[in-house]
This record gives C-alpha cells, sequence and structure tokens, in this order.
C-alpha cells in the first residue's frame, strides 16, 4: 500500500508539472494523496507563518518544487495535546554555532509525524531551546534527517515507522513514523526571530479551517451514499404484490439521515466562513494588526472539534443506516471512516480543544448527585413521553400516528430505557456490595455511565457542559498493559513493522529519488 501510494504521489507531482496547475489547482489534485499531504498541508505552511524572511527564501522554493521532502515534528511519545511538556531539546552551542537537537528519553522521541517515517529529508522539528542552561521554551528547528545521496538518516539519527493503524488502508498508506536526535548538529547561526510570537495561531488557524471544510467534504461522500442507496433499498410493505416500501420512506431512516445532509451543508457553509475569517486575519497580520486573531483562533478549534466529531459519529451513522452493506468495504464507508477518524485527535484533540475555547462551560459537580441525575432522567422521560402521546392524539387514528410520530416514538423508548437503568445502578448502589472499594468504583461507573447519557443528549436535558471520555476496550493492547509498561512495548512494537525492515525505503530509487532530483523549471508552483 505505502508502495502505491509512493508511486500515484510520483505520478501526481508529473501531472502537476506538466498541466503546469495552479496552486489551488494541485491542491485539488493531491487532496486524494495522503502520502505527501504533510509536506504540503503542515511542512509548508508552518515555514510560511513562522519562519523570519531570510527562512523563508532559503527553504520556500526548495519546498514548492518537492527538492526536499518536509513534515511536522511536534507530538512525542510522552506528550501529545501538552506542547509545553515535549522534551526533545535543541541546545545552543555557542563554540560551534549549531543547534544540538537531542531526544533525552524515551518518551522525547518524535512519535506520529506524517511522512516521517520513509519518506521525508527534513522536518519541522519542535523542541526546547536551551541556550546558556536557559530554557526558552518550545521552538520549531528545520532539521535535514536523510542524506541526499542515498536516503540513509544522518549520523545520530534513529527513524522509523510506528506500525499498522486503523482501517483497511486509510492511514495505513502513510508513514507516521518516530525519530530519535543523538546529539545531532547542523550549522546555524542562532538569530532572535523577528516573527511575531501571535503567527504561530496564524498557521493552526489555517489548518484548522481546512479540516473544517475537509469535514464537509467527507461528510457528503457519506451522505451522497447513504441517501442514494436508501432511496434504492425497499424493505417491508408491499401491498397485493407491488413493490416493497424505499427505506428512505421510513420516519425513522429519515430522522437520521436528513439532519447528516443539512449538517454537510451548514459544514460548507461554516468552512466557506473559516477560510474568509482567515483571509482576513492573514491580510491584518500583514499590516501587523493582530486583534482579530485571537478569535479566528478559538473559532476555528472550536469548530474544529465539534465538527470532526460529529463528521465522525455522521459516518458511523451512515454505514448504520446502510445496515449490513454498509458494512462492507465495498460501500466505500468503512474506509472513509477510518480515513476520517484521527480527525477527531490529530490538530487538537477534541475534547482538549473544546475545554480551551470554553472555559466558561459550567461543571458537572452538580450531577455527581444521584438524586439530581435522576430527577433530570425521570423529568426528561416523562416530558417526552407525555408529548409523544399528546402528538399521537392529535392524529386521526392511533395507527396513523404511531407511524408518522415512529422517530418520536423511539426516543421516548430510548429515554425511557435509559431512565430505568439509570435507576436501577443507583438503586443497586443504596444496597450492601461486597468488597473493599467495589462500591466507591461501582459509584463512579454509575455516574460515568448517567454522565455519558446526560451529555449526549444535552439538548432533551437542557444540561452543563460536563465532558465524559469514552471508555476503550483495553484487552491485549500495548496501550492497555497490565503492568503499565506502555511506552518501551509501544516503542520495541514499531520495530516489528515490515516497512522497518529496510531504513531507506524499497521504493526509494523509483519514486522518491527521481522526485527530489529533477529539475523542476516548468512548474508554476
Ligand atoms: C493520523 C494522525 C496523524 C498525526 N500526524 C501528526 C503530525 O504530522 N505531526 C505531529 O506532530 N503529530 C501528529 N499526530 C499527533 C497528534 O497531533 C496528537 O495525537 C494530538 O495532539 C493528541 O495528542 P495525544 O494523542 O498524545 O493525546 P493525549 O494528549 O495524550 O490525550 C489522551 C486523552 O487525554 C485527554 N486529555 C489530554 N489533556 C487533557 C486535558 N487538559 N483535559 C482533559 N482531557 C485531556 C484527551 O482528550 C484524550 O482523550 C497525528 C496523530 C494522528 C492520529
Amino acid at each position: 500500500m505505502y508502495k502505491n501510494t509512493l508511486r500515484k504521489a510520483a505520478h501526481v507531482w508529473k501531472r502537476i508539472i506538466e498541466l503546469r496547475l495552479s496552486e489551488q489547482e494541485a491542491f485539488m489534485l493531491r487532496f486524494y494523496v495522503t502520502f505527501t499531504d504533510l509536506h504540503w498541508g503542515m511542512f509548508i505552511p508552518a515555514i510560511k507563518g513562522q519562519g523570519t524572511e531570510q527562512q523563508q527564501q532559503k527553504w520556500l522554493p526548495l519546498a514548492y518544487k518537492m527538492q526536499i521532502i518536509g513534515c511536522y515534528a511536534q507530538t512525542e511519545l510522552g506528550h501529545g495535546s501538552n506542547v509545553q511538556g515535549l522534551e526533545t531539546t535543541a541546545t545552543f552551542d555557542r563554540k560551534s554555532d549549531e543547534f544540538i537537537i537531542n531526544s533525552p528519553t524515551l518518551t522525547s522521541r518524535k512519535w506520529w509525524p506524517g511522512g516521517l517515517g520513509k519518506a521525508s529529508t527534513h522536518g519541522v522539528v519542535y523542541a526546547r531551546l536551551l541556550v546558556d542552561e536557559k530554557d526558552h521554551g518550545v521552538n520549531g528547528f528545520i532539521v535535514q534527517l536523510q542524506s541526499f545521496d542515498d536516503h540513509s538518516p544522518l549520523p545520530g539519527i534513529t527513524v522509523a515507522d510506528i506500525g499498522m493503524k486503523f482501517g483497511n488502508g486509510a492511514y495505513k498508506t502513510m508513514d507516521n513514523g518516530v525519530i530519535r536526535f543523538n546529539h545531532v548538529t547542523r550549522e546555524g547561526k542562532y538569530v532572535q526571530s523577528d516573527v511575531p510570537r501571535q503567527l504561530f495561531y496564524g498557521t493552526m488557524v489555517y489548518v484548522r479551517q481546512t479540516i473544517v471544510a475537509n469535514a464537509s467534504c467527507a461528510l457528503s461522500r457519506a451522505v451522497c451514499i447513504t441517501t442514494r442507496y436508501s432511496a434504492v433499498r425497499r424493505q417491508f410493505g408491499s401491498q397485493d404484490g407491488g413493490p416493497e416500501t424505499q427505506v428512505i420512506d421510513y420516519k425513522t431512516q429519515q430522522n437520521k439521515l436528513f439532519p447528516l445532509v443539512a449538517t454537510a451543508y451548514a459544514y460548507r457553509f461554516i468552512g466557506e466562513w473559516l477560510k474568509w475569517l482567515y483571509t482576513d486575519a492573514t491580510q491584518r497580520l500583514q499590516a501587523s494588526d493582530f486583534s482579530t486573531l485571537p478569535k479566528a483562533h478559538a473559532c476555528t478549534a472550536d469548530l474544529k472539534s465539534l465538527t470532526t466529531s460529529s463528521t465522525a459519529d455522521a459516518i458511523e451513522e451512515c454505514r448504520k443506516l446502510c445496515s449490513s452493506h454498509g458494512y462492507l468495504c465495498s460501500s466505500g464507508i468503512p474506509e472513509l471512516f477510518a480515513v476520517y477518524v484521527p480527525a477527531c485527535t490529530y490538530e487538537g484533540d477534541n475534547v482538549v480543544l473544546l475545554l480551551q475555547c470554553c472555559s466558561d462551560v459550567q461543571q458537572a459537580e452538580d450531577w455527581l448527585n444521584p438524586s439530581a441525575i435522576l430527577e433530570a432522567f425521570e423529568s426528561r422521560a416523562a416530558r417526552i413521553s407525555v408529548a409523544c402521546a399528546r402528538n399521537i392524539n392529535k392524529m386521526p387514528s392511533q395507527e396513523e400516528g404511531f407511524d408518522e410520530l415512529s422517530s418520536d416514538l423511539v426516543e421516548t423508548a430510548v429515554a425511557h430505557c435509559q431512565l430505568i437503568i439509570v435507576s436501577k445502578f443507583i438503586q443497586k448502589l443504596k444496597q450492601d456490595i461486597p468488597g473493599k472499594g467495589v462500591k466507591e468504583q461501582l459509584q463512579i461507573l454509575c455516574n460515568i455511565y448517567a454522565l455519558f447519557l446526560l451529555h449526549k443528549h444535552q439538548g432533551e436535558f437542557l444540561a452543563t457542559g460536563a465532558i465524559i471520555l469514552k471508555q476503550a476496550s483495553l484487552a491485549s493492547s500495548v496501550l492497555g498493559r497490565y503492568d503499565g509498561n506502555v511506552y518501551p512495548n509501544l516503542y520495541a512494537k514499531a520495530w516489528e513493522e515490515l516497512l522497518n525492515d529496510t531504513v531507506v525505503p524499497d521504493d526509494y530509487r523509483e519514486y522518491i529519488r527521481p522526485m527530489l532530483k529533477q529539475q523542476l523549471r516548468t512548474a508554476r508552483l
């Protein structure tokens, strides 16, 4: 799969040059090829957004012509969301006038950057800048990773692919990588950057607004597949040998599908608005006006979180709406889901982003009181049931009422079942439960369950902004080890990856080298 991606990337690049495509046209063509995603999607924007003029003049022409391939190396084995916790160091050595890049611990090794494992020759590496033992915090450094002669890692660098990922193809076609720097040096002179700190946020705003736009694309594909199939699929309802009912005519199907179709449109418009917001903020930045940047930053972070979470859920919902056939890879939905779902994690974990943007959201403490939980579930179930019953009574007959309001009935049933489960859980906790500490743990689990539902159906509850983490299955996983020895095992497991049998990918000579070595005079880029 990786070889095939390299082949496609090389071909796409050839066509971009032959057809003399503009940046926008080239973007559309590359959209379907993941291997160079990070080069164009993060490496170049990081240099454009954070580099000094001198740095841009040096690196951008090389990057635009793909004479270097870059990645964005921020996340480490031990830290993702907490960027301030990064451990990689860049120590300025006055004697040699160099930065020495080092991974002092196992957890400091870069872990995840797309394109790092095999393809990239360079990376924007985020590291703590140490000058005369003073820590200047996390800064970006352009570091050469592979030799231009044979693509082997430069001295002091250990680099590999991190291993198989979720899905059938999806991100398995990308060499997300791990890298260890052992006192790596490069020539360079330390110059205090004159680029305003705020521009760092400008890069994030750019990347996140493209993610929001992509949410609409992914969701549109899912609802398009589902809507067409729902019109073709027929189940039940045949009268006198006539055709069965199209499943799109069932209210329950409509109730789930139509809001998703509407959402795809809503996301498209919000994506366009964010693009405008970004362009406006960029123009102002050029005039050293930073006034709109905080708003643009908050909006893109918040909307990135909201749109990617709901799109991932929506694609899965579409799979269910296509039922068994949606589970087949040939439906296109499983692959779409596998490609899409990490958007909830990369460029900022969605929960963490929401926490950043909604600091005034109410806390969950009040809901830890069982009677408050029960009251809320009871009143919600009662309100929905009464409303539903009233609406059914307004119909000419009960049968027609049940048919027309089937979605409401499903909602009522769900609310009622959830009330039963929560109340039984609470009831159980009033009894004696043997085993030291077992009751306390069950109490926590009960709260988690109830608060998860409160959060999921917050529109119905008019509830709080409490955030609940879903529990993942931990069985036979390097993450869920009984001994907690996660990092060494995660790290060791990566080296079992087939792609890591050779340091330089087998296909380097065929695809990467020709791309890096070519002279691209005809390109408009
Ligand atoms: C497909 C893919 C591609 C990627 N590409 C790149 C790349 O090119 N370059 C790169 O540098 N990185 C990349 N990443 C890494 C990505 O940026 C990180 O995964 C992301 O920042 C989240 O960090 P983490 O995975 O370490 O999660 P963690 O931060 O460890 O989060 C674990 C859990 O803790 C929760 N949590 C964390 N902090 C808080 C808090 N303060 N309050 C409440 N809950 C919290 C989170 O919500 C989450 O549920 C990629 C990841 C993926 C999946």
